[in-house]
């Protein structure tokens, strides 16, 4: 049982692969317990190898290594609405109030061609990847393919998670399997600088209070500690401890609006003050883009009205993305029409 201040426990995900009922039965309680309190767990035991868990974060570090100007090369700039390619420190404010995010990214999801209907339809997050020339990376088709690999196996266990989720609501398992069929899936790979010692720590982030956009999140944590939960109890942020080989798994907001609010998308942020570089890997599963996502099974009483309409995965998730980008926005806007007056009163003086 998960009780107020009690870090994300690490589950047994073997469970779900084995014979054993009594097993199967102990993780079904374990991750309802979990989504009621919030939203949190880590899991080890699943089927993604850990030495591909490993690749994947030595090609992160790699990627992040390169420099600014490579980097830029597939930068995700604003012909690319589909959210691939690599986005610069300081894009994102997910805190409003927070200064612009210090981490960088890389957006990878599936290999998606301009001819693919979710391409032609703008469907969420769905084009072609952006990935470094040989140029730039001579052994690029060893990132791709390890990328590609690790995304693929990472899918697929959240569709394994999505049929626990389904017997923790008493649901057949295979309740989730129309929203997972043709499902958008976004992976991310992160790198979080350390904050440095002067920057004003009350308002520094590597990545702000924030809940998750899609359904749940599986998220590969590298050494370096920094991801924390807050617990609406003891009010107080908690820390994910990284784990060798386990992902951290969380609920989105999409869970939280399907399951009427019995599940719990929780707060969560980033501020990596160790000193040492961070990386991480989330994956983030929205589903079947044109499925609509209406309240589940056993999640309102008898006679009770659900508190939130039908809803595309599409309209529910691409309404969160707008919203964050456009803070980081606003804040560069509002800053420099601050420091324009400034400018024009050094070049007088100058003058
Ligand atoms: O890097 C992490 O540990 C968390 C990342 C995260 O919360 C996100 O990308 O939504
Ligand atoms: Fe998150």
């Amino acid at each position: 049982m998960v009780s107020a201040g009690d870090a994300p426990p690490i589950l047994d995900f073997s469970a779900f692969y084995s014979n054993d009922a009594a097993a199967k039965k102990k993780l079904v309680d374990d991750v309802r317990n979990c989504c009621l309190h919030n939203g949190f767990f880590q899991i080890t035991g699943h089927n993604v190898p850990l030495d591909l868990q490993q690749r994947i974060m030595t090609w992160n570090k790699r990627f992040f290594d390169l420099s600014l100007e490579d980097k830029m090369s597939v930068g995700k700039d604003t012909t690319n609405t589909w959210n691939r390619g690599y986005e610069l420190l300081k894009s994102q404010i997910l805190e409003p109030g927070t200064l612009p995010e210090l981490k960088e990214g890389f957006y990878i999801g599936d290999e998606i061609s301009k001819a693919h209907p979710y391409f032609i339809h703008k469907k969420l997050n769905s084009g072609p990847n952006m990935w470094p020339s040989s140029s730039v990376l001579s052994d690029v088709e060893d990132f791709k393919s390890t990328a590609l690999d690790y995304y693929a196996q990472v899918v697929s266990l959240a569709k394994d998670i999505l049929k626990v989720l389904a017997l923790t609501l008493d649901l057949e398992e295979r309740w989730f399997d129309d929203f997972a069929e043709g499902a958008v899936a976004t992976m991310r790979m992160l790198h979080y600088p350390s904050q440095p010692p002067d920057s004003p720590q009350k308002l520094t982030r590597g990545i702000g209070a924030h809940t998750d956009f899609g359904t749940i999140t599986l998220l590969l944590q590298d050494k370096v500690a920094g991801l924390q939960v807050y617990d609406y109890q003891t009010k107080e942020w908690l820390d994910v401890q990284p784990t060798p080989g386990a992902f951290v798994v969380n609920l989105g907001n999409l869970m939280m609006r399907w399951s009427n609010d019995k599940y719990i998308s929780n707060l969560h942020r980033v501020i990596n003050q160790s000193g040492e570089q961070r990386y991480s890997i989330p994956v983030f599963f929205s589903g079947n883009p044109d499925y609509v996502v209406e309240c589940l099974p056993n999640c309102r009483r008898e006679g009770e009205e659900p508190k939130y309409g039908p809803i595309t995965v599409q309209d529910a998730v691409s309404g969160s993305y707008k919203e964050s980008y456009g803070r980081a926005e606003q804040y560069k806007r509002e800053l420099a029409a601050k420091e324009a007056p400034v400018a024009q009163a050094k070049e007088v003086a100058v003058a």
